[in-house]
């Protein structure tokens, strides 16, 4: 049985209707200062990428005062398969009322319509690291913050794409440029969490508010926007925001708001122009894959300067369900004990792979791998290794070799990355 949580007298768990959408959205994003206070731009387009029907609220009479949502979206599975995910974002709860139990009572909700709707996992980029253990989440992507000392960098005679042109676009091609390029990358890429077609509009935007920017997800700084693309391989979106006092050497920055490559030769030209471009001094890039193969494009990688964070946190609801439709990379066999707080997918499992699929049944046998489900949800897509948690006391394991076992089997075609938050 799923597990309920009680909310305070003269509070209830609602549907939010499309009248009260910006309600619901001042009241989200109000919990991260950022409330759109009904401007349209920002509403229009949440309320697509968003949608109404997907959000709850807990109402107390006067208003909503906590937020969360569910998107129907799917996540890419190592092996290139895909399965459908409850993509939890939108938590919030007004600061009066914290904890409380309000958060709890909407995730405990968003948790039960995805069993409802079938879908085995949910995920979120989360704000702060000690929340969602709690409820089953572990992280299991990274990436990288760049901030790359371009005079320093270089780049090596040898790195490819050198005979690629690059060539500007425009915001409405790198709109379906864009959309065309992840297409095509992400089913190569484990942690992909495919955003619907409208997520790709915010390219074809082009405010000069900077507020307005930093809502729809396309940088900050309030300089103009620029689109380059490589064929219809990739695509850069960037701004440059001034930095030149007439005495000085200009010190300007390449803000990255997006980079998509079908493949390493695109990815290196693209590189290659935004650390040629004249009087830049540095380059800053939010989210970058840690296996970004650049660090074998520059003359010194030390000059990247990178910076790791947790990306994606998964929520297995079907442990079975999800490790036969992932990919295998080693045969192998093991038993796992999954022990989940709220009833969903507890229970002993053992695991078969062979020739990169696998069956997984419960079984009465003794466990050779025993954790929490958040600790399934780090080490499903193989970019969190089971012999690390099993160090940090997340995992147990009477030999350690079933831990290494589980390395070798569930090891990724390239580290498990999302390439944007939600
Ligand atoms: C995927 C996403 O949506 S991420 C977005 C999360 N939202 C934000 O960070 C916005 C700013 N913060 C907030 O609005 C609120 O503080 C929230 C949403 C994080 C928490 O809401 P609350 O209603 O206070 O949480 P609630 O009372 O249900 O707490 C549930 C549990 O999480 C814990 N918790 C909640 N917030 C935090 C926190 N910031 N740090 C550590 N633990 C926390 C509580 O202690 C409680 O733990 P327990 O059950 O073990 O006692």
């Amino acid at each position: 049985m799923p597990m309920r949580s009680e909310l305070p007298s003269g509070m209830r768990l609602v549907e939010v209707t499309g009248d009260r959408y910006s309600e619901w959205l001042d009241a989200w994003l109000g919990a991260f200062a950022s409330p759109p206070g009904g401007d349209p731009a920002v509403v229009d387009f949440y309320r697509r990428t968003h949608p109404p029907e997907r959000a709850i609220a807990i109402d107390d009479g006067t208003g909503y005062v906590a937020t969360n949502s569910s998107q129907h979206r799917d996540l890419v599975l190592p092996g290139g398969a895909a399965v459908p995910l409850a993509a939890c974002t939108g938590g919030s709860c007004h600061p009066t009322l914290r904890r409380r139990g309000l958060m709890r009572a909407t995730l405990l909700r968003l948790h039960e319509r995805a069993v409802e709707e079938g879908k085995p996992i949910a995920a979120g980029g989360v704000s702060e690291w000690p929340i969602y253990w709690r409820f089953g989440y572990g992280p299991a992507t990274s990436y990288n913050a760049l901030d790359i000392d371009v005079k320093g960098v270089g780049w090596r005679s040898d790195a490819p794409g050198g005979d690629l042109e690059v060539r500007r676009v425009d915001g409405a091609e790198a709109r379906t440029l864009a959309q065309s390029i992840y297409e095509r990358q992400a089913p190569g890429t484990p942690g992909e969490v495919v955003p619907p077609s409208c997520y790709w509009d915010r390219l074809a935007h082009d405010p000069a508010d900077a507020r307005l920017e930093q809502m729809l997800a396309i940088g900050m700084g309030g300089a103009p926007r620029d689109h380059v693309a490589v064929g219809d391989r990739g695509l850069v979106s960037y701004r440059i925001t001034s930095d030149w006092a007439p005495e000085t050497t200009p010190q300007n920055i390449v803000h990255v708001i997006d980079l998509l490559a079908v493949d390493a030769e695109a990815a290196a030209a693209l590189w290659r122009y935004l650390l040629s471009i004249d009087m830049v001094a540095r380059v800053q890039v939010w989210y970058s894959p840690v296996d970004n193969p650049l660090t074998w494009w520059v003359a010194d990688a030390r000059k990247l300067r990178a910076r790791r964070h947790d990306g994606l946190w998964l929520r297995p609801l079907d442990v079975p369900a999800l490790l036969e439709a992932r990919g295998w990379a080693a045969d192998g066999a093991l038993t796992l004990r999954v022990h989940d707080p709220e009833g969903y997918t507890g229970g002993t499992f053992r695991l078969e792979a062979e020739d990169g699929k696998a069956t997984c049944r419960r079984t009465t046998a003794e466990p050779d791998l025993e954790m929490q489900v958040a600790a399934v949800g780090s080490i499903l897509l193989g970019g969190t290794a089971a012999t690390d948690l099993a160090r940090g006391g997340r995992i147990s394991a009477p030999d350690p070799r079933a831990a290494q076992l589980w390395d070798t089997m569930a090891t990724p075609e390239r580290a498990p990355y999302i390439s944007y938050f939600y």
